[in-house]
């Protein structure tokens, strides 16, 4: 099991918890689930700015924890509206077949 999917696990073990009116003191997730998908989809895009602020200025020590936020955050996001993490990864697995195959992959039909 990759760490993604372990921590994948975690988020939805809280949302089952949350779902079930569980108490959770201290959990972040469970209070981004009880806030909702408005604010799960607000912090995915504070954090994919705060990814692209820290590559521009060039601090990779910043560029590394502000990926794992946006990480976090886009795995609650799966999570929060019914996506299971193998979902995401088939995607990218089905992705990765077509290395070498570029064309393919970006084929542009002139016609439309
Ligand atoms: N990977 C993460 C993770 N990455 C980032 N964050 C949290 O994301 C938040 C981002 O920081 P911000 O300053 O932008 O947000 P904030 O001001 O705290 O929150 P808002 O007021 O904006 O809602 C911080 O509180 C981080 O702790 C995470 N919180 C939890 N996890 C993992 O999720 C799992 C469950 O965590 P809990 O539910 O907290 O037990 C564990 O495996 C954790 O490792």
């Amino acid at each position: 099991m990759t760490v993604y999917q372990e921590i994948f696990e975690v988020i939805k073990q809280r949302k089952a918890d949350y779902e079930a009116g569980k108490a959770q003191e201290n959990s972040y997730t469970a209070y981004l689930f009880d806030k909702g998908v408005d604010k799960i989809c607000k912090k995915v895009g504070e954090e994919a700015t705060e990814t692209v602020i820290a590559a521009k200025n060039g601090d990779n020590d910043e560029l590394k924890n502000e990926i794992n936020d946006l990480l976090y955050h886009v795995m609650v996001l799966a999570a929060n509206q019914g996506l299971e993490w193998s979902d995401v990864e088939k995607v990218l697995d089905e992705r990765n077949e077509k290395i070498g195959n570029l064309k393919k992959f970006h084929q542009v039909d002139k016609n439309t």
